[in-house]
């Protein structure tokens, strides 16, 4: 049943919007976009209600739900950020994940073991740790630029002909965050340059079988995606851990893998420990550093990690930090071939402020540096606007409740499209007249999102996040791709840096030509993240780009 007083769609009898999210799924790719649709035609807090019935039982699978849709952008900043005590991480996420990563944070109500977890692992985000992950980052990032640089020399002049980017960005995206939360790179995008090198009569997208532990990842991530859309997700845990011997095989690989790489270390330290101890302060990976803690911490009473909440929190790195940056990497390239101007600005800035590209790894300091880099920053933040990898956060009323004037009853799932927010927010309530259209609005202040145009919203436009001066400007627009609050992303320091990394890196090198529609189409399929259907590119190396026509360059 629809909640009284939340506005929602001509509901289905017995199956409510469930057509709707059907139809969504079918023809755009995820039923999220029921969820967008249904808030722009009624305002900032609408429902979809996900038959059948409404019985305890059917509740409790997870069936005859209303979800409170709530498309404002700073009535969700508040419900986030102030009052995390009314809303509480969705069930609905945490049965996704609490099969694979039972103790891992994303599974974990916001409780004294989510805050220990958080204390315990808060400073793998800092500074000075980032700063350490930076070389082993950087160097794998190297590692796709040669393969895309070997890769681009074997292109046939013509343009319909292009690089199948889509898994040499998601396996960069898996090397990365193996060697950073584990301390070692599954190697699959040196596999790949290893192959294209000893075989020159291999096509430009010809790629060798994908490594063990970069496919055992992938094939958890695929068991999660599949469950999104099981219609009793309350079961999911229990299924998973039982009956599928797919994610099995692949979880006791990589705990295997994780396991050994654990008492390797402690058997490290403890050897070092009889020659007066290893000095603190080196580890360049989580691991590395929880056990480094472990050390600091020992004798002095503090609570450590159990070796099961270390390997959970360590997949949960690996699966959080692959599927979102590799998804964002992925349209990255799409946008950035589609316009050139970008490229073109954003290269001779890299030229002008970040020169030692050229000769040498750039650091943290570096890299990080938004005053240095103001263009690189406003990209990464219009490319992360435009991509929707994480296109809603959900909630749980954790209390009887109100947003905006509507009673949100306990129990009730709030879904915000932030995906959606970023992308439309400004037009879709351009003149709405009802009350809570106009609450929403005179809650912001009447405010228009800094200069940002009516109808311009959908396009591609770094320029939107920089002031006049040329300075970024992170204040220009709604910004919720990594949501708010306590429960906000984790690695989202994390996932700018390598955004940074990967963007300073290829654009350095390459300009991506202009591709037919046929394969630059912007369709996307949603399953963990929203991913395009196709990522090709054709990279052209920047000092081949003086010499004339580019199809005569990249075979040269
Ligand atoms: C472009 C890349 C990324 C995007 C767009 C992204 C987005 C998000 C979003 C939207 C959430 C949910 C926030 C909420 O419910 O309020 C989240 C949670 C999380 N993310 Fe990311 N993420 C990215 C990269 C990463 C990386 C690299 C890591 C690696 C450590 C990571 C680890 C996590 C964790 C652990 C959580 C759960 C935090 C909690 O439950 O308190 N993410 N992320």
């Amino acid at each position: 049943k629809p909640l009284p007083s939340i506005p929602h769609n001509k509901l289905t009898w017995f199956l409510g919007d469930i057509p709707l999210l059907t139809r969504m799924l079918k023809e755009r790719g995820a039923n999220t976009y029921a969820f967008e649709e249904t808030a722009i035609r009624h305002g900032p807090v609408s429902q979809v209600v996900v038959g059948p019935g409404a019985g305890w039982a059917s509740r409790w699978l997870g069936f005859g739900q209303a979800i409170v849709v709530l498309s404002d952008s700073q009535e969700i900043q508040d419900v986030l950020v102030n009052r995390a005590h009314e809303f509480d991480r969705s069930k609905s996420i945490s049965f996704l994940f609490s099969g694979t990563i039972p103790e891992g944070m994303v599974v974990l109500p916001t409780n004294d073991k989510l805050k220990h977890h958080k204390r315990y692992l808060q400073m793998t985000m800092t500074a000075p740790y980032l700063a350490r992950m930076t070389p082993g980052l950087v160097e794998l990032m190297q590692e796709l630029v040669d393969l895309w640089t070997v890769a681009a020399k074997r292109l046939p002049g013509s343009p319909d002909v292009a690089i199948d980017a889509m898994d040499d960005i998601r396996l960069a995206s898996i090397d990365v965050i193996a060697a950073i939360a584990f301390g070692g790179s599954f190697k699959s995008v040196k596999t790949s340059l290893d192959f294209l090198e000893a075989t020159p009569a291999a096509g430009p997208s010809a790629r060798p079988e994908v490594p063990k532990l970069a496919s055992d990842l992938q094939d958890l991530l695929d068991v999660i995606t599949e469950g999104i859309m099981f219609p009793a997700p309350s079961l999911l845990p229990f299924l998973t851990r039982n009956f599928n011997k797919k994610w099995r095989r692949a979880i006791d690989s990589i705990h295997g893998n994780m396991r050994t790489r654990l008492n390797a270390t402690r058997t490290e330290y403890a050897e070092a420990a009889k020659d007066g101890g290893k000095a603190l302060s080196e580890a360049d990976n989580v691991l590395d550093m929880i056990l480094e803690r472990e050390r600091e911490d020992m004798g002095k009473g503090v609570q450590a990690l159990t070796e099961s909440e270390i390997l959970d929190e360590l997949t949960l790195f690996a699966l959080g930090g692959s599927e979102t940056t590799a998804t964002t990497m992925q349209w990255a390239v799409k946008f950035l071939a589609k316009h050139p101007a970008v490229q073109h600005k954003l290269h001779a800035e890299l030229l002008d402020n970040l020169p030692s590209l050229a000769v040498s790894a750039p650091s943290y300091a570096e890299l990080s540096n938004e005053t240095n880099l103001p263009y690189l920053t406003a990209v990464v933040y219009e490319v992360l606007r435009c991509a929707r990898a994480a296109p809603a956060v959900a909630r749980d009323a954790k209390v009887d409740t109100v947003i905006l004037g509507h009673p949100i009853p306990k129990g009730t799932q709030v879904l915000m499209p932030v995906g959606m927010i970023q992308q439309v927010e400004s037009d879709a309530f351009r003149g709405r007249t009802d009350e809570a259209a106009r609450s929403a609005t005179s809650k912001r202040g009447g405010r228009r999102w800094g200069h940002w145009e009516e109808g311009d919203v959908l396009k591609f436009n770094p320029e939107r996040w920089l002031r006049a001066d040329g300075s970024f400007d992170v204040n220009a627009g709604p910004w919720l791709a990594f949501g708010y609050g306590f429960r906000a992303c984790f690695g989202q320091k994390l996932a700018l840096l390598e955004l940074r990394a990967f963007l300073a890196m290829v654009q350095f090198n390459f300009f991506f030509a202009a591709l037919p529609e046929e394969i630059n189409t912007w369709k996307s399929v949603e399953t963990v993240t929203n991913h395009p259907v196709q990522c090709f590119i054709r990279p052209i190396l920047w000092e081949n780009m003086q010499k004339g026509s580019w199809a005569s360059t990249v075979r040269g």
